[in-house]
């Protein structure tokens, strides 16, 4: 092939000489272009300083005419004046005047003139402006050729009016507060963490007994960090005494099932049972009826041959039968019937609203449990009005049960008796977003948690780690967790094949809409042999409570529930969780889990993963703190047995649905 073909032909300058060698060809070219781009260099500055000269003796002459004009109106003006003070001719003043703008300016430079804007051009649109020391300044300057330098930009007679540096965006690391940066640590193992129940501080011999008789030995490690801290702020009794400190705040994060519950339930009722006159002076909040109910039957139970009353606000009864619970008249006053109030946020709002004889002017504790969701619902206002009802009676009550929202303390704040509110906040997943907890206006919070925060060091401002961009959780010790990759058509045929051939029930599934769990409750009912149920808000509170209880007596194998049974429910007896749809978020997926592996037993979840969402799921489920989750590959060999009867099933439902849809 020609070589010619693939010559190229490179610009050699105007002299080119064919027997010098190509390097020293090229040195040469080298040193033309570097001339050129000089001389170049030179040509535009040299023009850029003349235009600049030029545009500088315009302004001038223009200031001088402006000046000339403003004297000469000064003059007539003066002249007129002039007829009442002779004592001081005109001149004189002016330069007296202009003598002292001088000398204001020359001490302004020296204090604070040093570190000026060098790319700042003094002549500006100030032409015919009033005359001032500034523009004194940029006279002198002006008078002085200015030379460009290599470091400050040619002038260009426009005024620059900030600075253009690229400077690099400062990353901006989180930073925790100190009480959230340093918790007091919660033991993550339950079992080998017991405490013998008589070893709790100040826990008084009749819970004592009580917790025996229900079986009770040991305490778990939440319970024995957060019980004597609440029954130490309590020392006080339901007053703080003069010169006493309010209680500051508790919020306690510890993983599903590790006896939260008991940890507010037992500090509170001992504080309480010193009191004398019946008022509500514990008020629990909980996010769903079913929580609620939970909780009440825990302080009903504790409470249970003291005299202090517990009555629950969550729709369960009629408001008038609630009502009628609260409180009495007796002789014309309003007696309370209610010690401690267990209550759902809509519920509890509408009585407050509605002044149903529920005062909580006495309020001395407010319980949040599964605070994280509390704060989500605070869009609800719930919150602002217990505050509202708590200090209604304002600072002009002077009785010796005044109340005073917590502020920034004195000598005199802290002079006279008042009554504290303190708040005790409970999450497994409680978030360590200050602006998210800022809501909850809490006074001194102190946190019990079994997260180490990242941000956790001495000074408090370390270098972050990647992991710190996400919330890390603490999982339940005893749960071994499993992804299960599948097909969309392949989820029925899986969970029928964890109940029937791997007798893994009962078997607690979750679905992301109450549509998928009622779906898939037919799907079940209609392959047969299996004991299934629904729990969604299709179903009414009595219907809900009764389903829950036969599924913890074992006659349910396999419960099908939305997010409805995810947060704090506590039965006894789930060995397996499935998410049959994957959980958007860790909250979820958290709670979700949390229904097994409680209270130190073992417990399986399973997560059916489409191809597409296993990548970001293991991801979200690893940042958050995840031990492991491994991979359960089930063969579709084992799944054909099912799949003629699964078919079948299917027309079925079909049919099933259509019915349902035309009824
Ligand atoms: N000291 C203890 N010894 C034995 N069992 C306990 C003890 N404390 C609590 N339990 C039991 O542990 C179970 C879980 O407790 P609880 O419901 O309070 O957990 P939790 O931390 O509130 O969980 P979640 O975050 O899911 O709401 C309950 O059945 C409770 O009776």
């Amino acid at each position: 092939m020609d070589a010619s073909l693939f010559l190229v032909n490179r610009y050699l300058g105007d002299e080119e000489d064919g027997s010098v060698s190509k390097e020293s060809r090229s040195q040469a070219l080298l040193a033309k272009l570097q001339q050129k781009a000089k001389e170049k260099q030179k040509q535009s500055v040299t023009e850029e300083l003349r235009q600049h000269t030029e545009s500088l003796r315009v302004k001038k002459k223009r200031k001088a005419d402006n000046d000339q004009e403003k004297q000469q109106h000064k003059k007539k003006k003066l002249d007129i004046l002039d007829t009442d003070n002779h004592d001081e001719p005109v001149q004189e003043k002016k330069k007296k005047k202009k003598k002292e703008r001088n000398e204001k300016q020359k001490k302004k430079d020296q204090s604070g003139g040093e570190g000026e804007d060098l790319t700042h051009t003094p002549v500006t649109a100030g032409d015919g402006q009033e005359d001032t020391g500034a523009e004194d300044k940029a006279e002198t300057e002006n008078d002085k050729p200015e030379e460009p330098t290599e470091k400050t930009p040619a002038p260009t007679g426009f005024t620059v009016l900030g600075g253009f540096e690229n400077k690099p965006i400062q990353k901006v690391h989180r930073v925790l507060p100190q009480w959230l940066a340093q918790p007091d640590v919660i033991h993550r193992d339950i079992k080998s963490n017991l405490v013998p129940v008589c070893d709790v501080t100040g826990l008084c011999p009749p819970l004592l007994k009580k917790l025996q008789h229900h079986g009770i030995q040991h305490v778990f490690p939440v319970q024995a960090e957060v019980i004597p801290a609440i029954l130490e702020s309590g020392q006080q009794g339901l007053l703080i005494g003069r010169g006493g400190y309010k209680p500051r705040d508790i919020c306690v994060s510890a993983p599903t099932g590790s006896g939260k519950t008991l940890a507010f339930v037992l500090p509170v009722i001992q504080v309480l049972m010193q009191r004398v006159v019946c008022e509500v002076r514990a008020l629990a909040v909980l996010p769903t009826k079913e929580l609620a109910q939970q909780v009440c039957k825990v302080f009903t139970s504790y409470a249970e041959g003291t005299s202090l009353k517990v009555v629950m606000l969550a729709g369960q009864r009629s408001f008038a039968a609630e009502q009628a619970s609260l409180s009495e008249l007796r002789g014309g006053t309003r007696r309370s019937l209610a010690d401690i109030v267990v209550a759902t946020p809509g519920r509890l709002v509408d009585h407050i609203n509605k002044n149903s004889g529920l005062s909580l002017e006495h309020l001395r504790f407010l319980i949040i449990d599964e605070a994280d969701r509390m704060i989500d619902s605070m869009h609800q206002s719930w919150l602002s009005q217990v505050v509202k009802a708590v200090y209604k009676s304002g600072p002009e009550d002077k009785s010796i049960f005044r109340r005073t929202q917590p502020a920034h303390i004195t000598a005199a704040s802290l002079s006279p008796p008042h009554m504290p509110l303190q708040k005790l906040l409970f999450s497994a997943t409680l978030t360590q977003n200050p602006e998210k907890l800022q809501q909850l206006g809490l006074h001194q919070p102190r946190l019990f948690s079994s997260v180490q925060s990242c941000s956790n060091n001495n000074n408090n401002t370390s270098t972050p780690s990647a992991a710190q961009k996400h919330d890390r959780f603490d999982f339940p010790q005893g749960l071994t967790e499993f992804y299960v990759p599948c097909t969309l058509s392949k989820k029925p045929l899986l969970i029928l094949h964890f109940i029937l051939r791997l007798k893994l029930s009962p078997i607690l599934c979750f679905t992301n809409s109450r549509e998928t769990a009622h779906r898939l409750y037919l799907l079940v009912k209609l392959f047969g042999g299996v004991q299934a149920a629904e729990f969604s808000s299709r179903l009414s509170p009595g219907e809900r409570k009764k389903t829950l209880k036969e599924f913890e007596q074992g006659k349910i194998q396999l419960l099908i529930s939305t997010d409805a049974a995810a947060r704090g429910i506590d039965i006894d007896g789930v060995k397996c969780v499935v998410n049959y749809d994957a959980p958007q978020y860790i909250r979820t997926y958290i709670h979700r889990i949390g229904r097994t592996a409680r209270a130190g037993k073992a417990g399986l979840a399973f997560t059916f993963l489409l191809g597409v969402q296993e990548k970001n799921f293991r991801q979200m489920v690893v940042e958050a703190g995840s031990p492991g989750i491994q991979k359960q590959i089930i063969k579709p060999d084992n799944l054909k047995s099912l799949e003629e009867r699964y078919g079948h099933t299917l027309q079925e439902l079909a049919n099933v649905i259509k019915d349902e849809k035309a009824k």
